[in-house]
């Protein structure tokens, strides 16, 4: 039977292994650093730290030995947060076995490289990118835990291989599509989290649904500049790992990006919401290699900027919206 190894216990990766324990056609063995995390799944089926009282599947194993999950693993997913990646797949390359599918779940832009996930899987495991595939879209990990529907896309620039994957997802409740648009689907994924800061300020400062769908939509325009100066096809972000994953995040408490930039829009500084976000909120870092690529391109992005000023230069929420209002007039463009 095919083998998969889940490298991450937390939000999404033990959400998406009991995606891929549910669709049946796969062993799943998830990898975590706490013990107490590990046993609580192996004995009670349950992953107490993220989702407490909620039943994952029976079959799903978990260890907290990386080199046994590895171990003959068909595929390798990797669900660690995007800053951490290169450490963390430097530490577990040795184990990965010849043949091995990589498969990453996570929405960054590693700082200082400007690298794309795949990418930084690529260099750090010297698997090629054949063997790379990325998983994108609709997909806040709590609402998967609990079975509601969802769709999502597998991109690999080897089709096949996005078919594989797509084939060990599959369930009545999770629909896989695929693609072979790497850089479109991961910057989709990537930058979202930057405009879902966005809107969570905004929503932090009392405002409603027309500031929301204004930052979104503009929000889009702007992801599709970069993505397509990068080499994406711009219907990619038009998609579920576009427009899709957009309109879940930026509209969901659930998210949390929004809610960390809604606390800063409340009025909370920014040193008292890091200091009670413990989960990853990966827009807050990417968003500085996410301006930085703009830089390299000439892509205008302007909500990305504001965010970079909020996040990292002490720009107040309400200098961004000033900032943000006042520039110059000029026609609607989506992209270009
Ligand atoms: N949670 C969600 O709804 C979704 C998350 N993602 C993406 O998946 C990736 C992982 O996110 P989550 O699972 O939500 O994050 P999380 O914060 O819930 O879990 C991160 C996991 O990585 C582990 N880890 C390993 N090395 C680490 C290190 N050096 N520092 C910190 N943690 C380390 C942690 O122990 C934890 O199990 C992110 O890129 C995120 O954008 C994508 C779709 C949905
Ligand atoms: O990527 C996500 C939904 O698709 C999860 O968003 P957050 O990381 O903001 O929670």
């Amino acid at each position: 039977m095919t083998k998969v190894a889940v490298m991450g216990s937390g939000s999404w990766g033990t959400a998406f292994a009991n995606v891929i324990a549910d669709a049946g056609a796969a062993e799943v063995v998830v990898y975590g650093r706490r013990s107490a995390v590990v046993d609580a799944i192996n004995q009670r089926h349950e992953n107490p730290a993220y989702f407490p009282g909620m039943a994952l599947n029976p079959a799903l194993t978990a260890t907290a030995d990386a080199a046994k999950a590895l171990a003959e693993a068909d595929f390798v997913v990797l669900a660690v947060p995007s800053q951490t990646l290169r450490d963390n797949l430097a530490a577990w390359r040795e184990h990965i076995s010849g043949e091995a599918v990589l498969v990453s779940l996570m929405k960054g832009v590693e700082l200082g490289t400007c690298r794309r996930m795949s990418e930084v899987a690529t260099e750090v495991s010297g698997v090629p990118a054949d063997r790379v595939a990325v998983v994108s879209g609709p997909n806040l990990a709590r609402e998967i835990a609990e079975r509601q529907p969802a769709t999502a896309v597998m991109a690999c620039r080897h089709e096949p291989t996005a078919v594989r994957l797509q084939d060990i997802c599959k369930s009545a409740y999770f629909r896989p599509y695929t693609a072979t648009d790497v850089v479109g689907v991961e910057l989709g994924g990537a930058v979202k989290n930057v405009i879902a800061l966005a809107v969570g300020v905004a929503v932090g400062m009392g405002f409603g649904d027309n500031a929301q769908a204004s930052l979104i939509t503009r929000g889009l325009a702007e992801t599709v500049r970069l993505a397509v100066s990068l080499g994406a096809d711009e219907h990619t972000l038009a998609g579920l790992a576009g427009l899709g994953d957009l309109v879940a995040t930026c509209g969901s408490p659930l998210s949390r990006n929004r809610t960390f930039g809604e606390k800063l829009g409340s009025g909370m500084t920014l040193e008292e919401v890091v200091a009670e976000t413990s989960q990853t909120a990966e827009g807050v870092k990417s968003s500085e290699s996410v301006l930085e690529l703009a830089r390299r391109t000439g892509a205008e992005m302007p909500i990305t900027e504001a965010v970079v000023a909020m996040m990292h230069h002490d720009l107040s929420p309400a200098e961004a919206l000033a900032a943000f209002m006042s520039r110059r007039s000029k026609p609607e463009r989506y992209g270009f």
